[in-house]
């Protein structure tokens, strides 16, 4: 049986006079939430928030805050946070930053976080702590770790990220130490599955409107014009589709889970052609991972460059088809192409409003979890509410967009752009309002 401590929130005046504060252990939230009378009961994750026990003494605590892989509005936010809700509610005092990224808990000296140091930090863009890609050394990690004394492990990082402190938290289970690992999902691209979504991703769509802005700024001065923004997105379109539904002045969206072509009936350059004779202008937004396949074969090379930490390193597909696309019209028609590129211009800003929202609530859940002996999760809002995942399930695959569901297909229907999908017999080739799902 584990010894468990009155969880010092009892005495919080803020919080007594919330009935039924305290979230029973039975609770769950399941991961469908639309069933029909005969469906199985499904998976359900624990619900989060503080219970009325917890498992560690808050002056045994010496918590330690990591930011992992690439930059993401919010990432300060999160780490205020964590020290924020340690220190109110907990009372805990002692919280280390990790420099660096993984390959700082065994290279760097750490440093000292607390309510002073972090309490202007949201409103900057990027994190105090500095990240980084690759030097994931278990062994080491652990090792630090234990020789430091550290006993909750705050891990604030994207789907490679939380494999990694898959990987910490089995290596803590192997050596038997009692010190508990939480991830906070980053990420930008949406790619990390079950979770609705998380803190960043509000503010990059919204920072990408600027671009859309321009492209149709410069689209709609000069004749066929053309603004081309390209949008991250390495294997998940999310950051381009919602930023072409928020828009409207987006004529085209292409993502890397819907392959296009080029030539001929259906095609992109038939698309282009009808709709600057309609419209005398157009707005393309690609996501960064959209048409690779198209490129390689063009190259007739792939590349198999990788980043430190295994991601494949894509080329530019926004230049390559600004190209094409030129080639293809200038012998036909007077064209203006303008291509934007603000790649990390929607990631390095400040969250807004809302992601701000979302980072107090992920930071104070990880807190609460952790504060009550969770461990191995990654906290993560399904459905609306937050829950703790086990690590397993976070790491198994990616999230990507469904082009066979709805939210594509309301894209389809909001744009009218093709659907590029290879029409079958009895099917015209049409555009996405005439398709038949
Ligand atoms: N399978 C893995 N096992 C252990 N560590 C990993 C694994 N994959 C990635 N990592 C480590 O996690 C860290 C971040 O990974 P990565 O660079 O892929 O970014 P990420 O967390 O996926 O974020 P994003 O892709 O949103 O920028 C790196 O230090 C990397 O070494
Ligand atoms: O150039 P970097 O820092 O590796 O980051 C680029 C990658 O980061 C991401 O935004 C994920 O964080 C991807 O969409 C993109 O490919
Ligand atoms: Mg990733």
């Amino acid at each position: 049986m584990l010894q468990t401590y009155p969880n010092p929130l009892q005495d919080n005046a803020a919080y007594s006079v919330v009935k039924q504060y305290f979230v029973d252990d039975d609770d769950t939230v399941p991961q469908k939430i639309v069933v029909h009378p005969d469906s199985p009961r499904g998976t359900h994750f624990r619900r989060a928030g503080p219970r009325q026990r917890v498992y560690f003494e808050s002056d045994d605590v010496l918590a330690c805050i990591v930011t992992c892989g690439g930059l993401c509005p919010g990432l300060n936010t999160v780490i205020r946070e964590i020290v924020c809700g340690l220190s109110y509610m907990y009372g805990v005092k002692r919280i280390l930053g990790i420099d660096g990224g993984y390959r700082g808990f065994y290279a760097r000296n750490t440093i000292h976080l607390d309510l002073k140091t972090v309490n202007d930090i949201h409103r900057s863009g990027g994190t105090i702590l500095g990240t980084s890609r690759g030097g994931h050394d278990t062994t080491k990690i652990v090792d630090s770790i234990q020789d430091r004394g550290i006993n909750q492990v705050y891990i604030i990082g994207g789907d490679g990220s939380q494999k990694g402190a898959a990987a910490i938290f089995e290596e803590i289970r192997r050596r038997g130490l009692k010190v508990a690992v939480a991830g906070i999902p980053k990420t930008i691209d949406n790619d990390i599955p079950i979770i609705d979504r998380s803190f960043g991703f509000d503010t990059a769509v919204e920072e990408a409107q600027r671009a859309i802005n321009a492209a149709h700024v410069e689209a709609t001065s000069f004749e066929n014009g053309i603004g081309l923004v390209k949008l991250m997105g390495r294997y998940s379109g999310f950051i381009a589709m919602y930023a072409t539904l928020a828009s409207r002045d987006v004529d085209c969206c292409l993502i890397p889970e819907s392959p296009f072509f080029l030539e001929g009936q259906g095609g992109l350059f038939e698309f282009i052609d009808k709709r600057l004779k309609e419209n005398g202008h157009m707005v393309i937004v690609i996501a960064e991972g959209a048409g690779q396949d198209l490129l390689a074969e063009s190259e007739e090379q792939s590349t198999t460059l990788k980043d430190a930490s295994g991601n494949k390193l894509l080329q530019d597909i926004g230049l390559w088809i600004s190209q094409r696309i030129k080639d293809h019209f200038a012998k036909k028609m007077t064209l203006n192409l303008k291509y934007i590129d603000p790649t990390y211009m929607i990631r390095a800003v400040p969250s807004n409003a809302s992601d701000n929202v979302c980072c107090t609530l992920l930071a104070q859940s990880a807190v609460h979890g952790v504060m009550a002996g969770y461990n191995g999760f990654t906290v993560g809002l399904v459905n609306g509410r937050h829950t703790y995942i086990p690590f397993y399930r976070i790491t198994e695959r990616q999230n990507q967009v469904v082009i066979t569901d709805r939210m594509w297909a309301r894209l389809l229907s909001s744009t009218n752009q093709p659907s590029f999908m290879k029409h079958e017999p009895n099917h015209p080739v049409g555009e996405a309002g005439a398709m038949k799902w």
